[in-house]
């Protein structure tokens, strides 16, 4: 019997979806649930990899409360998730030895300046494509190995696990028998050779972690394993993984060389298509690796904003100053402007193309007249600077301007946000009927491997626009703006001091 549906299960930072995909890509049903961020220090953030678990397991049993499909109709489960966070469990017992440190988590920044201070940045980058940063897993493992009691003891004695989100759910799918990742998770990591495509010992050997620990490399679309039988009633093949941002390239059917995408959920993540070639970058972006389909790489240009739409969550439940992110378009659309009001998210440090981990949030430009709704609009502004700025260092590495966006994520139902980044890019921002992406590139990758769909060809028509932003205001005004931007940025630099 041929089956009709795919589920993506997609692990995100604040929270896990699950959605399910009839063969013309339309999704059926989404079912989600929040789970707790710990914040134990300033600086600091983690998640219970527990409830990570719990979390996704049970909206993915949701699924078939929400509907009548039956598990046995699912032909394929998609893995996306949060990259670069952190979990390492006992191999024997299966419990987490720490929390997951997310990669938000800014403890290690100390231990990446000694490292650039040493001379690793351009080893590091020519090997990882990546920048030595806090952002990344190796020295978040490092740090647990050299902190939780007994873990280096453990570690080398090949009684310990370590995974991104994808391989702790693909272990916990599988009861334990499946101990994979894929080629863009593993390109997060620090560790990972983007291109021998493999774990790097000499790497390995710096950071000071045993390559037991580690999960076999996959490609991104390939059946890996099947669920257990006790989950689901049926065995289910797992037969896609990719990062949520290089999935969401691939739900966006950014699949050839120079397409790009920029997703706005918790923070923002712009990616260029460069194709099987990797791509280096001179203005501080991220070279890292998009996929491995049918043997084939395909490399992209990435650059990580750490507070997008977090920005938004902050103003509800910092500040309450509305009681839905939703709300905050509204608030900030009773002013015309920003009133000279500028705001850098910097709540967690900057990430590219500053790379501050000593940056912080700051609000510079109040006057007397200023009131809730200019913070409001400088807020969303503020995503929208911190996007631009990411474009400009891609436009300086292409050396050639860039023409259009898609876009998607959570904060996309914002149009004040994609008005305001269509004006300052001076070119077009286009939102897709589907915003979702991220779920549905994974689901693309599961499809395409157990023969759902059989081609990228076949997926291409899937694609279309609910609304194009079209830029409405002449270019002096957008470098005045950006001047003012850049002063305050200057401003929330190297703030704190350990
Ligand atoms: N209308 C809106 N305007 C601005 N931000 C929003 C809006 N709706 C949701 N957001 C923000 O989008 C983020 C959620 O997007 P999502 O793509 O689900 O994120 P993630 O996958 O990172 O968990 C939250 O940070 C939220 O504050
Ligand atoms: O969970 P998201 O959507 O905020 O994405 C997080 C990124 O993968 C971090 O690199």
């Amino acid at each position: 019997m041929s089956k009709n549906f795919i589920l993506a299960l997609d692990q995100g930072t604040t929270s896990s979806r699950a959605i399910l995909f009839d063969h013309s890509g339309k999704n059926i049903t989404t079912t989600q649930q929040d789970f707790k961020q710990l914040f134990p220090k300033p600086g600091w953030v983690e998640h219970n990899p527990k409830d990570i678990w719990d979390s996704q397991i049970q909206s993915a049993l949701n699924i078939n409360k929400q509907t009548n499909v039956e598990f046995k109709d699912i032909a394929g489960i998609g893995i996306t998730n949060q990259r670069e966070t952190t979990v390492v469990w006992d191999r024997e017992t299966g419990d987490p030895i720490y929390n997951a440190i997310v990669w938000q988590d800014r403890r290690t920044a100390k231990y990446c300046d000694s490292l650039k201070q040493k001379g690793f940045l351009d080893k590091i980058k020519k090997k990882t494509g990546l920048i030595i940063d806090a952002y990344f897993s190796a020295t978040k493992l490092k740090w647990i190995l050299d902190n939780v009691d007994g873990a280096r003891d453990k570690a080398k004695s090949n009684k310990l696990c370590f995974g991104t989100v994808d391989t702790w759910l693909i272990w916990k799918l599988t009861n334990g028998t499946v101990f994979v990742t894929d080629v863009s998770n593993a390109s997060r990591t620090m560790l990972f050779n983007i291109k021998t495509l493999s774990w790097d010992d000499e790497l390995l050997e710096l950071f000071d972690i045993p390559k037991s620990i580690l999960p076999d490399v996959k490609q991104s679309s390939e059946v890996y394993g099947f669920t257990d039988e006790s989950i689901f009633n049926v065995k289910i093949p797992i037969a896609g993984i990719a990062g949520d941002q290089q999935a969401a390239l691939f739900g966006q059917l950014c699949t050839e060389k120079g397409m790009v995408k920029n997703t706005y959920g918790t923070g923002c993540f712009l990616l260029m298509n460069t194709g099987e070639k990797p791509v280096y970058s001179n203005n501080n972006l991220l070279t890292t690796i998009a996929w491995t389909i049918n043997g084939k790489t395909n490399y992209a240009l990435e650059g990580s904003v750490f507070v997008g739409g977090a920005v938004v969550q902050w103003i509800r439940d910092g500040l309450n100053l509305i009681d839905d992110a939703a709300e905050i378009e509204e608030l900030a659309n009773k002013v015309e402007d920003n009133g000279g009001v500028y705001f850098v998210p910097a709540l967690t440090g900057l990430g590219a193309p500053y790379w501050d981990s000593y940056a912080r949030g700051t609000i510079v430009g109040i006057t007397r007249g200023s009131n809730k709704s200019h913070l409001a609009r400088a807020a969303i502004e503020g995503i929208a600077y911190q996007v631009y700025d990411i474009v400009k260092a891609m436009e300086a590495d292409a050396n050639a301007k860039g023409t259009e966006l898609r876009v998607d994520g959570g904060a996309t139902a914002n149009n004040l946000l994609l008005q305001f980044q269509a004006n300052i890019f001076q070119f077009p921002v286009i939102r897709p009927n589907f915003l979702e992406t991220t779920a549905l590139g994974a689901a693309y990758l599961a499809g395409l491997a157990v023969g759902f769909w059989d081609s990228v060809e076949d997926l291409k028509n899937q694609w279309s626009v609910d609304k194009v932003f079209e830029p409405n205001i002449e270019e002096v005004e957008v470098m005045s703006l950006i001047n003012q931007w850049h002063k305050a940025v200057s401003r929330s630099k190297n703030w704190i001091e350990e």
